[in-house]
C-alpha cells in the first residue's frame, strides 16, 4: 500500500496549473459521444474517474482517439448510436458516472449494468433511481433499489416535475439526461443550486435547457450538435493548493487557468470570508465557463461560520477547508453538510480523525462538524479511507506538522489528481 510522508516546509512560491476540471471532462465524453459529428475535447482531465466513463463509452461503440497532445477526439453517434454493452459497466469510484449513467441509460433501447469499486457500491443510488422510476425507468439494485450493482431494462419515458430533498448535480443531471430521451418536459427544483456544468455544457452543445429560480426544465426528443471543448483547471484541485499557500507563512503562488464557475467558488467565498487573500486575475471564458488565474498569499486566516446555499458550492471542499479552519485563529462551525457523510467515505467522520490525530479539538455533528484553530499540528500516522479527497487534504495539513505526518493508502489521489504528488514535492523542494 503506498504512503507518503508529509513535514513542515519553507514558503510556496511559484506558478503552477492543476489538472482538467472532473466534472466537465465526464460530461465531454458523455456529451461528445450523443452529439452528432466529432467533439474535440482539450485539457481532459486523464483521471481515474473520468477513464471509468471513457472506457463505459468505448463499450457501448463509441470511438475516442487519445492524441498525444492530450486531446481527445470522440466520434459522436447521436441520440440512438450507442449500442448494448457486451459486459457489466465498471464505474470504478466515480459517483458522477454511475448516477449520471443511470438516467442516460434509463432511456436507452438495451440493457446494461452498471456497478463500481467496494466504495462506491455502498453509496446511496436510490436519490437517482427513485424519480428515475417516475419517468418508467426500470432498474433494479442491491438493498430494494439503494445499492450498485444496477440493472438498467432501457425503456420509453415520460417526462416528470421532481422536487430533489437533495441539492445534488448528479440527481440533477441524470434527471437532464433521462429528460432528453421522454416525452414531454422534465422538471427538477433542488433546494440550493447545485454545480451547473451539464446545463451549460448542454447549451453549448445547442440543446435548450431552462433555468429558473429553484430548479431546471429540458424538453425530451432535442439532440445534440458536435462542438470542440476546452476544460479548465479544477477548482476542487486548485483548492489544496490555495489551502496551503494560506496556511504556509510567506507564501504566494499564482494557479493558473482554473473554472469560477459561480456554482463551484463557495471554496473563494469561504476561505476570503477567513481572511484569505485570493484574487481572481484575467477573468475570461472557455466553451461556456468561466476561468481566471487565482493569486493566492499566506494570510492570517478567522474561524467563521459555513452553512446554507454555500455548502453545495464548495462540496468537494470541506474536506480542505477543515485543514484551514484547524489553522485559523478560534472556531469554525460547518452545517447545513450532511451530504458529506455519504461521499467515497464519510468525510466528517474522516477528517475528523485526521485532524484529531494532528492535536486539533474537533466535534462532529450529523451534519457537520466544529473545529477548534490552533497554531501548529503534531505528526503522527493517518489513514486516507482509499479517499482522494482526504489524502490531499492530510497532505496539505502535514506541510504544518512539526514532525512528520505519515498518511496511508496514498494511491488513490489518482482518481482526481494524478500527478498530485510531484507537484506537490517540487513546490517543497523550491520553498524557501
Ligand atoms: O455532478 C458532478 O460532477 C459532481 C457533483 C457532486 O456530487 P453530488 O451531486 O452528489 O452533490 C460532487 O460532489 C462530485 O464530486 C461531482
Ligand atoms: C464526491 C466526489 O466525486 P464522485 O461523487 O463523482 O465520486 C469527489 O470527487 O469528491
Amino acid at each position: 500500500m503506498q504512503t507518503e510522508s508529509i513535514e513542515k516546509c519553507g514558503a510556496l512560491r511559484g506558478e503552477i496549473r492543476v489538472p482538467g476540471d472532473k466534472s466537465i471532462s465526464h460530461r465531454s465524453v458523455m456529451f461528445g459521444a450523443l452529439a452528432q459529428g466529432q467533439t474535440r475535447v482539450r485539457g481532459f482531465l486523464r483521471g481515474e474517474d473520468n477513464l471509468s466513463t471513457l472506457t463505459a463509452f468505448r463499450a457501448m461503440g463509441i470511438a475516442v482517439e487519445e492524441r498525444p497532445d492530450g486531446e481527445l477526439l470522440i466520434e459522436g453517434r447521436g441520440m440512438q448510436g450507442l449500442s448494448e454493452p457486451a459486459d457489466v459497466l465498471d464505474c470504478g469510484n466515480s459517483g458522477t458516472t454511475i448516477r449520471l449513467m443511470s438516467g442516460l441509460l434509463a432511456g436507452q433501447r438495451f440493457f446494461s449494468v452498471l456497478t463500481g469499486d467496494r466504495y462506491l457500491r455502498r453509496r446511496p443510488m436510490g436519490r437517482v433511481l427513485q424519480p428515475l422510476a417516475q419517468m418508467g425507468a426500470q432498474i433494479w439494485g442491491r438493498q430494494q433499489g439503494q445499492c450498485a450493482p444496477l440493472a438498467i431494462v432501457g425503456q420509453p419515458l415520460k417526462g416528470l416535475s421532481y422536487q430533489s430533498p437533495v441539492a445534488s448535480a448528479q440527481v440533477k443531471s441524470a434527471l437532464l439526461l433521462a429528460g432528453l430521451y421522454a416525452e414531454g418536459e422534465t422538471r427538477v427544483y433542488e433546494p440550493h443550486l447545485s454545480r451547473d456544468h451539464s446545463e451549460r455544457m448542454l447549451r453549448h452543445f445547442g440543446v435548450t435547457v431552462d433555468s429558473f429560480a429553484g430548479g431546471v426544465s429540458i424538453a425530451g426528443g432535442q439532440s445534440l450538435q458536435a462542438r470542440d471543448l476546452e476544460v479548465p483547471g479544477d477548482i476542487s484541485s486548485a483548492a489544496f493548493f490555495l489551502v496551503a499557500a494560506l496556511i504556509v507563512p510567506g507564501s504566494e503562488l499564482l494557479i493558473r487557468q482554473v473554472g469560477v464557475n459561480p456554482t463551484r467558488t463557495g471554496i473563494l467565498d469561504i476561505l476570503r470570508a477567513m481572511g484569505g487573500d485570493i484574487r481572481c486575475l484575467d477573468e475570461r471564458e472557455l466553451g461556456g465557463e468561466p476561468v481566471a488565474d487565482l493569486l493566492v498569499r499566506s494570510s492570517t486566516l478567522k474561524g467563521i461560520e459555513i452553512g446554507g446555499a454555500l455548502v453545495p458550492r464548495a462540496i468537494d471542499e470541506f474536506p480542505v477547508i477543515s485543514v484551514a479552519a484547524a489553522c485559523a485563529e478560534g472556531t469554525t462551525v460547518v452545517r447545513d453538510a450532511r451530504e458529506l457523510r455519504v461521499k467515497e467515505t464519510d468525510r466528517i467522520a474522516a477528517m475528523a480523525s485526521v485532524l484529531q490525530t494532528l492535536g486539533v479539538t474537533v466535534t462532529t455533528a450529523d451534519d457537520g462538524m466544529t473545529i477548534c484553530g490552533q497554531e501548529t499540528f503534531q505528526g503522527g500516522q493517518v489513514d486516507s479511507c482509499g479517499d482522494h479527497r482526504i489524502a490531499m487534504s492530510a497532505a496539505i495539513a502535514g506541510l504544518c506538522a512539526g514532525t512528520a505526518l505519515t498518511i496511508r493508502d496514498t494511491a488513490c489521489t489518482e482518481t482526481s489528481f494524478p500527478g498530485f504528488w510531484p507537484l506537490l514535492a517540487g513546490l517543497r523542494r523550491q520553498a524557501v
